[in-house]
């Protein structure tokens, strides 16, 4: 197709195809339009849902097979298109290591014949932020790469004609798997029954998953928590213990990464007397620990090949044998387990089971990085200040605006767990009531330690102002929220508000 030539095929597919009847019937038609008109073998349209973190194929044209996977951010190539937002193309599917082939199981003749498109489909708020809402895929026969950067502008103008009812497309899904929603109030009470660690979540996306947890605590669903290493899996997964009927239970946890092969085994299902040398006698395992409670296995993706047969066996029939045992014990266990590494590409590896996958993956969970939601930092910094103090019986105030920059800005690979860290060092060094820069670690004060966009967004920036201004406002009005609210000529009512929102304790100031 000529360079211009694809303005002209896109206009008459509109003309053609204008909005008649439902929205999936419309897209579908558009679709399929398309395909005839430019030649495309396939098209597919998947749609990002930010709740789940996954990426589902919702329309898809020329296929024979129904997807059976769903991707997440920054997974094979459409992954990156969302993380990324812009498009990719790739000349030959078999080419590609970026092309994983999870969804649609294409044949090795199909993936040696064919080029593939994806590009995002965005949308732009008022404020100018970009979301992403989907990506729209094309697969045809070889073409040179001029060819394929012109099909990709294409797709580029499609994806953007049809951004609005992709929208509603992406509404659709979430809906689909909505369950009851609960208000910030309910969130606050159920987090205060948590008693104990106390688990921050001030972020959008913290809310959001307290949500989740509190949908799928009462039941008795699998839950896989996904997220980097020291995001807060573990703390999850006792928070959804603590609320669920089983939160008098014992809450029984097993790190799979921490003991070879054998021994993990023993430790899950237990073992009988003479089961291997030095099985001196018999001990239950952490199954039988949790029966009637919650067994939380961290770091799942590094069972071993044994070990995920029997855990298989274990979930799907309820019952257990214990190492060198004939007997069988019934248990009735609610699983929830972490992990750190995509266990898609554990699979691909020939790693890990997939029908042990889709058994544990019924309900996800994913807890992005710090990095990725800055308005939790100081929340949590203030948060382990107050624990630390108490502890180590220091009369620490606050933190000083430029160590709370600092704060901000670093890009915290290790995340909370670093925080954490952090703070526990900063108050032991600290002799005054103020943390200041120098408390803090060097390696939050080097340049390339903080994140390369130390550009933050447009609303974490104001929102980060707004709650320096409050604190200051509330140190000079010693914690008086009503003269703080004078001194900023706003009503008292939204300071409260505000204060509620940042979780800032007007006390502190007093
Ligand atoms: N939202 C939070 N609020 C308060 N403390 C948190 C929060 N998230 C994490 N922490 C704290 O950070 C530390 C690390 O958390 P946790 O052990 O749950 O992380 P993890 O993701 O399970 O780590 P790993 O993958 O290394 O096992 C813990 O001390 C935990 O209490």
């Amino acid at each position: 197709m000529k360079e211009n030539n694809y303005l002209v095929a896109l206009e008459n597919l509109l003309m053609h195809h204008g909005w008649q009847g439902p929205l999936r019937e419309g897209l579908e038609k558009l679709l399929q339009a398309t395909a005839d008109e430019m030649g495309y073998r396939r098209i597919s349209l998947a749609i990002f849902d930010p709740k789940t973190q996954s990426i589902e194929f919702s329309l898809y044209i020329g296929f024979t097979k129904t997807p059976k996977y769903s991707y997440t951010p920054g997974q094979g190539i459409i992954g990156q298109v969302v993380k990324e937002q812009s498009p990719i193309i790739v000349p030959l599917m078999k080419d590609d290591p970026n092309f994983l082939n999870l969804a649609f199981d294409r044949t090795p003749e199909e993936l040696a014949s064919m080029s593939f498109i994806s590009v995002p489909i965005k949308r732009h708020s008022q404020e100018n932020e970009t979301e992403i809402l989907g990506v729209l895929n094309a697969e045809m026969d070889l073409r040179d790469l001029p060819e394929l950067e012109t099909n990709c502008r294409f797709l580029q103008v499609l994806g953007m004609f049809i951004a609005r009812q992709t929208s509603f497309l992406q509404e659709e899904v979430s809906r689909q798997k909505e369950l009851p929603q609960f208000t910030t109030a309910e969130i606050n009470t159920a987090r205060q029954s948590m008693s104990e660690s106390q688990l921050i979540s001030t972020s959008k996306v913290m809310n959001m998953i307290m949500n989740q947890v509190m949908q799928v605590a009462p039941s008795r669903a699998t839950v896989l928590i996904r997220g980097e290493s020291g995001t807060g899996k573990e703390l999850l997964a006792e928070a959804i213990h603590r609320m669920s009927p089983r939160k008098d239970k014992p809450f029984i946890k097993l790190n799979c990464a921490s003991l070879p092969g054998e021994l993990l085994e023993s430790e899950l299902f237990g073992y009988e007397r003479g089961a291997f040398t030095g099985a001196v006698g018999q001990k239950k395992g952490r199954f039988e620990l949790a029966h009637l409670g919650t067994l939380f296995l961290d770091e799942i993706g590094e069972l071993s090949a044994e070990a995920q047969a029997k855990l298989l066996r274990a979930i799907q029939a309820g019952e257990i044998q214990r190492l060198g045992g004939e007997k069988t014990t019934r248990v009735n266990v609610r699983i929830v387990c972490a992990t750190h590494q995509p266990l898609e590409n554990r699979i691909e590896e020939g790693a890990f089971r997939e029908d042990l996958y889709y058994r544990i993956n019924v309900f996800p969970i994913f807890i992005p990085p710090l990095r990725e939601r800055r308005e939790d930092i100081l929340p949590l910094a203030e948060h382990f200040l107050q624990t630390f103090s108490r502890e180590y019986e220091k009369n620490i105030k606050r933190i000083s605006t430029p160590a709370i920059d600092l704060l901000i800005q670093y890009h915290w690979p290790g995340n909370v767990r670093e925080l954490r860290n952090c703070m526990e060092r900063a108050v032991l060094m600290c002799s005054e009531e103020v943390i200041r820069t120098y408390h803090l670690p060097p390696t939050l004060q080097t340049a390339e330690s903080t994140a390369t966009d130390t550009e933050l967004p447009f609303v974490e920036t104001v929102a980060r102002f707004e709650q320096e201004l409050i604190i200051d406002a509330l140190k000079k009005a010693r914690g008086n929220m009503l003269q703080a609210a004078r001194d900023l000529k706003v009503s008292y009512r939204i300071i409260n508000y505000k204060v509620k929102k940042y979780r800032i304790n007007p006390k502190r100031y007093t």
